[in-house]
């Protein structure tokens, strides 16, 4: 397979890599300032770039008939616009606000528990990320992700907020920058006489590399707007 990688920073390059071992080219890396290029050369885009870019990144590929990946956080506003853009060009796309295994069976952990302290007002949800002082976005696109899927299945909570909840039925989400952490995610549901704690701590960037060669490998030969779940078959 022919992979184009938009975005060569951390993870650019740990998805060249683990792309490589699995027998991959990759025929493009773009990063800051590369803008004539041929999509078209690659069977398959992964991008990891940055917030600002990555929905001109993913509509170059969907507008050229290349499948593309997107790994970026913090673009969400865009969102919508990427799926009418993929409908219309009959496109395929996949994002993931964490391509790695472990992570996409935390948030199944997530959802039921969520759905088991629905209406066991004794309880406080709080919610914690931590990663590397290079992040450009707060919360982090995982924390955003549990907090939507909590909301969806706890009738107590209905929107989320960074640092502090000012409103009884929000979920405040602490984001803290320490050194080079690769990100750490937990939910705890606190009352007065216990805490039931969970989380997720990423060693390195190899299982979110991974999880993402994987939807590129998986996504070719398909049409439409798919989700880690799709890829990996749970949910
Ligand atoms: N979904 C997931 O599983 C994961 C998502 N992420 C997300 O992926 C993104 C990238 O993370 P990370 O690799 O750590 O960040 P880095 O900052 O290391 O890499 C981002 C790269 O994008 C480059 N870039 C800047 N402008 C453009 C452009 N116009 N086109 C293409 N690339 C460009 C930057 O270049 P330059 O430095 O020259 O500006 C940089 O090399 C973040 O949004 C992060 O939150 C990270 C890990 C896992
Ligand atoms: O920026 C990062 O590093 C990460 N970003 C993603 C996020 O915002 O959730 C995924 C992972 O936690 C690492």
């Amino acid at each position: 397979m022919n992979i184009a990688l938009l975005g060569y920073g951390r993870m650019g390059k740990t998805i060249e890599e683990i792309a490589i071992k699995r027998g991959h080219n990759i025929v493009l890396k773009i990063d800051k300032g590369d803008t004539n290029y041929d999509i078209t050369k690659a069977d398959v885009a992964i991008d990891f770039s940055i917030p600002d870019v990555a929905f001109n990144n993913i509509s170059n590929c969907l507008k050229n008939n290349v499948p593309v990946i997107s790994g970026t956080t913090g673009w969400l506003d865009n969102y919508d616009n990427a799926i009418s853009l993929c409908k219309e060009n009959n496109g395929a796309f996949i994002y993931a606000s964490n391509f790695s295994l472990g992570v996409n069976i935390f948030f199944e952990l997530n959802k039921t528990l969520a759905k088991m302290m629905s209406n066991l007002n004794q309880y406080n949800v709080t919610m914690e990320e931590i990663h590397h002082t290079k992040k450009l976005d707060a919360p982090s696109g995982t924390a955003i992700s549990l907090a939507n899927d909590l909301i969806a299945e706890h009738s107590d909570y209905k929107k989320w907020e960074l640092d502090k909840a000012t409103e009884e039925n929000s979920i405040p989400i602490v984001a803290k920058r320490i050194g080079d952490v690769p990100g750490t995610h937990t939910v705890d549901y606190e009352s007065e006489v216990d805490t039931i704690h969970i989380e997720h701590v990423a060693h390195n960037r190899q299982g979110f590399a991974l999880g993402a060669v994987v939807a590129a490998e998986w996504i070719i030969g398909k049409s439409g707007v798919f989700t880690m779940n799709d890829v990996l078959n749970i949910g």
